[in-house]
């Protein structure tokens, strides 16, 4: 027989320590004085931000709308050097938050959990952890990050490499890499900007290029204090037009179809854009429909295509770095990106055309037979995304049903935040949650889970968990929505395509945030539509 451990009791445990649970902790514990428990691998909060500490990583979000907006004293207090901000500032901010709100005594860091049981006889889920700690909770919330479960590639031969490897999401602290031989795989957000940052330091530079991405500016400049006041003295409308805009990047978003003016007419819109800088701004903020009209998609991705080749002196480079097909992922932004392969010590190295045989101990062979030497492999690879982190837990819902056989197929939730079988079990940024800047969509879901739990509470609800039917509705809108854009024509990210293995299917909410509060708000007022409420009192005939 094995000794019990016997189990902590509290209200509501939490998952994570980033942007989605420090705010969970501070509404369910200082709102709602509930007990709260939060954990997080991390040895401290900031969730993505503690982790990817690799040189370039910064905010593809404005600064003054990478934060949270619940408080209006917090945003009055708050400060920012730069358009975009950085990683140590970003994670600065989100450690003086836990500090302000006094949330840092409810966390267990460098603790994982492993397990997540639901005992359906007590209503109670069981998290384990593998520090071997018991809590029981009638409550759950899934903050894990949905850019979090790092993805390594499976390379052969890379046990034999004699440099040091490294992936971008687990760089060390202050990991300085001058004076190297280095070489890259990734050529996404993280990709770019890690080789952006890296080129000027480094000996050499190997870049291993799948994928060429369209990438615009991300145009990061100086700020004034002037300009931070006129800022906070709008703050309000400001965030009340970001929650009503569908990519909550704060600029307007544009309805004017591409083909509906002059072709030098669109050329100078797109011009302005690339000018000012921003991924989404270029994508969403110019015309209307790039993400959906196959010839506005076109006129966007081939002004880009003619930068890259304004930009890239060698034509042979610039062949390898140039996309071609849609422009449909997630917008890139860039700090000098293709201004680096002018360096003479960058290499850009085409893998779908020279693919990587093997690892060795002394670096990268690709099929030409070339062996490119490497002191340090740097993997910008990416993550499981959105997904990845449940599956990775021991998470079993009603009747013991395990998360990946619910999921067997593909990811689903209702609303992004509940998923039937699993009940008073929530999550942040779960399968088919908004796809937006995200703070303000954490915010959003971390509200709504927050009243939820406290309706439960008034309303002695003993469990609450949306009905199959009501989950096979929102996965059939979440379809629709994309199939009738053209991202779910790129191989992306956004549906699984960068993982090896993991079936490509819809990840994202893509109907606008503005919508998604819509819906939640009216979820809510239809009595919880979609949802079972079980009373705590047995409902007699
Ligand atoms: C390099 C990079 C740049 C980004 N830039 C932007 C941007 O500009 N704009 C934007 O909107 N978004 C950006 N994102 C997305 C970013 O992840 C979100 O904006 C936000 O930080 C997510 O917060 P979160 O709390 O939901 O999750 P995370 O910040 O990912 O936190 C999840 C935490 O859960 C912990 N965890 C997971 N599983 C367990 C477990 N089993 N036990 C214990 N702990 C666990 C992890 O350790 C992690 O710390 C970026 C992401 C990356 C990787």
């Amino acid at each position: 027989m094995t000794a019990q451990i016997s189990p902590t009791v509290v209200d509501a445990v939490v998952i994570g320590a980033g942007f989605g649970g420090i705010y969970a902790v501070h509404k369910l514990h200082n709102e709602q004085g509930l007990t709260v428990v939060g954990f997080d691998k991390a040895d401290g909060p900031g969730g993505t931000w503690y982790w990817n500490r690799y040189p370039g990583a910064l905010s593809d979000t404005e600064s003054h709308l990478y934060r949270f907006s619940f408080d209006r004293d917090l945003l009055q207090d708050g400060t920012w050097k730069t358009t975009y901000i950085t990683q140590p500032e970003i994670l600065e901010y989100l450690e003086s938050v836990v500090d302000r709100f006094d949330l840092r005594r409810h966390f267990r860091f460098g603790t994982e959990v492993t397990s997540a049981i639901y005992l359906e006889d007590e209503n109670l889920w069981e998290v384990s952890t593998d520090k071997g700690e018991v809590y029981r909770a009638k409550y759950v919330v899934n903050a894990v990050g949905l850019l979090s479960a790092i993805n390594f590639p499976d390379l052969p031969g890379l046990d034999t490499f004699e440099g040091e490897t490294i992936h971008t999401a687990a760089w060390p602290e202050g990991k300085n890499l001058a004076g190297k031989r280095v070489g890259v795989i990734g050529t996404g957000s993280t990709g770019q900007q890690v080789i952006t940052a890296l080129a000027p330091e480094v000996e050499h530079l190997t870049v291993f290029v799948r994928t060429p991405q369209y990438s615009v500016p991300v145009g990061n400049r100086p700020v004034t204090k002037e300009q931070i006041d006129a800022i906070k003295a709008d703050y309000d409308g400001i965030w009340d037009s970001v929650k009503k805009s569908a990519v909550a990047f704060g600029f307007e978003e544009s309805t004017l179809p591409a083909m509906s003016v002059s072709e030098e007419e669109r050329n100078r819109i797109f011009q302005e854009a690339w000018d000012h800088g921003g991924g989404f701004r270029f994508m969403f903020g110019t015309f209307g429909d790039i993400a959906t009209d196959e010839a506005a998609n076109e006129a966007a991705a081939s002004f880009i295509r003619s930068k890259i080749a304004e930009i890239i002196e060698d034509p042979e480079t610039a062949r390898k770095l140039m996309p071609t097909g849609l422009y449909a992922k997630r917008p890139l932004c860039d700090n000098g990106y293709y201004e680096v392969y002018n360096r003479p010590n960058v290499e850009a190295v085409a893998i779908k055309e020279n693919p990587i045989r093997e690892v060795t101990a002394k670096g990268v062979v690709t099929e030409d037979g070339v062996l490119h030497e490497l002191d340090v492999l740097v993997f910008a690879t990416g993550f499981d995304a959105v997904d990845g982190n449940y599956r990775r837990i021991e998470i079993r819902g009603r009747n013991g049903l395990h998360i990946n056989d619910h999921w067997d197929g593909q990811p689903t939730s209702y609303l992004g935040v509940t998923t039937a079988n699993f009940p008073n079990w929530f999550m942040v940024l779960g399968p088919n949650g908004p796809f937006t800047n995200l703070p303000p969509s954490i915010e959003t879901q971390v509200e709504w889970i927050s009243d939820t739990v406290a309706y439960a509470e008034r309303n002695e609800i003993r469990a609450i968990e949306p009905t199959p039917e009501a989950e096979e509705e929102w996965t059939q809108t979440c379809t629709d929505i994309a199939n009738a854009t053209l991202f779910t024509r790129g191989d992306s990210w956004i549906f699984g395509a960068n993982v090896p293995g993991k079936k490509p299917s819809v990840l994202f909410y893509l109907g606008g945030l503005g919508n998604y509060r819509n819906v939640l708000a009216g979820v809510v007022a239809d009595s919880y539509r979609g949802f079972e409420l079980k009373s705590a009192v047995p409902v007699t005939a």
